[in-house]
């Protein structure tokens, strides 16, 4: 997907180009954007989405709200940008007047990248004590074996202040969490640490999460027993729903430790060799929602969120790419923000409830990753 425009391409248009000031721009003229973050690299669709024509260029974006599992007709984007993060040039875009040019633009707006001033000011309200009560009756019925985990999820939400845009907010996810994947679009922005299904030709690969500490407990996070079982409920559906759409799995025998900036995650990487005929969206189809944002059984949890968590939206959500020549790369939509029609900025987390959860420790758990977007933006601490 990276080859759709090399980096050689990106060099020869010379010069240090910002992200920023594209997405700036963008913004300045009014124009729906998507941008994704493939595996270092960015590539950035400008303008209406589009249905797809036959035979039409490009990369095609993709966004699944929580609970959606197969992707909609698509949608292209006339515009591709693609750059590593200190270099970026447009090779097409549309212009004003919906027509398509192919001339390189660059847009330079750096300062959006220093200015530190906070992007969100007074919370305006919270759902804490709803995810108190849905920890303690989600504890209550995994003891009574309802089922064996689920993720309860909660948020946060701010006002924004002058200096809100998703570009800013944008450049500073990116600048606090560097190693995560970027994604945005005009309502919604985030930093996720977490692919969720990449494909290239009948090769896949997934790096499932679950299990979570504070950087810096590494030692703990690998000896929790809590931790390691909810790790093991999620690989163990993923291995199910594998079966039906992949063969020659591969994956450690124990979970890896993953670094996500603020947090440690226990990882298990798998890669596997799809079944002939089948492409990323029978794996999306097959695995989605994993339990890491659902739960296991996940028809029982799946049915529980529904209820319990109507707001969810975007959040727990995929977003992605696929190419024309039929690859797929696919994260899971944690670790941002969504902005409301009322214009409030609401930050989602949540976490993995399993038999010896605790109710202070999951909504610990809950509000440190809701701090760690919230911070970020410039919101005050948030206390369990
Ligand atoms: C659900 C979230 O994160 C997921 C849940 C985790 C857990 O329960 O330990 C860890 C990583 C993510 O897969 C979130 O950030 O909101």
């Amino acid at each position: 997907m990276r080859q759709l425009v090399g980096l050689r391409e990106v060099r020869s248009l010379g010069g240090m180009r910002s992200l920023y000031g594209i997405i700036h721009r963008a913004e300045q003229l009014g124009r729906p954007f998507e941008l994704v973050e493939l595996d270092g690299g960015i590539v950035l669709g400008l303008g209406e989405p589009r249905v797809a024509e036959s035979g039409a260029p490009g990369p095609r974006f993709h966004a699944l709200r929580f609970g959606e599992s197969t992707l909609g007709p698509g949608r292209w984007y006339p515009v591709v940008v693609a750059a590593d993060w200190s270099r970026i040039a447009v090779v097409g875009y549309e212009a004003e007047d919906g027509a398509f040019s192919s001339e390189p633009a660059v847009w330079d707006i750096e300062e959006l990248a220093y200015d530190r001033a906070p992007l969100v000011g007074a919370l305006i309200d919270h759902d804490l004590a709803g995810a108190r009560a849905r920890i303690e009756a989600a504890i209550e019925m995994v003891r009574q074996g309802a089922l064996r985990k689920i993720v309860v999820a909660s948020w946060a939400c701010w006002q924004p202040s002058e200096r809100f845009s998703i570009a800013a907010a944008a450049s500073r996810l990116k600048r606090e969490h560097p190693h995560a994947h970027l994604y945005a679009s005009p309502h919604w922005v985030g930093a996720t640490p977490e692919l969720l299904a990449k494909t290239s030709g009948s090769w896949a690969r997934l790096e499932p999460l679950a299990g979570t500490a504070r950087r810096g407990a590494q030692a703990r996070l690998l000896a929790s027993r809590k931790d390691r079982l909810e790790h093991e409920l999620m690989v163990q559906q993923l291995i199910e729903d594998l079966a039906q759409v992949a063969k020659e799995l591969k994956r450690p025998s124990a979970p890896l430790l993953f670094d996500a900036g603020p947090f440690v995650h226990l990882a298990t990487p798998i890669a596997a060799t799809l079944l002939p005929g089948l492409g990323y969206a029978d794996l999306l189809a097959a695995i989605v929602p994993t339990a890491a944002v659902g739960g296991v059984p996940r028809p029982v949890a799946a049915d529980l969120l529904a209820t319990w968590e109507p707001w969810r939206g975007q959040y727990g959500g995929a977003v992605g790419v696929s190419d024309p020549s039929g690859d797929g790369e696919f994260y899971l939509s944690i670790r941002g923000a969504t902005i409301d029609d009322g214009g409030c900025v609401r930050v989602a987390a949540g976490g993995g409830v399993v038999e010896s959860s605790s109710v202070d420790g999951e909504l610990a758990e809950t509000v440190a990753k809701i701090n760690a977007v919230a911070g970020v933006l410039g919101a005050a601490t948030l206390y369990a």
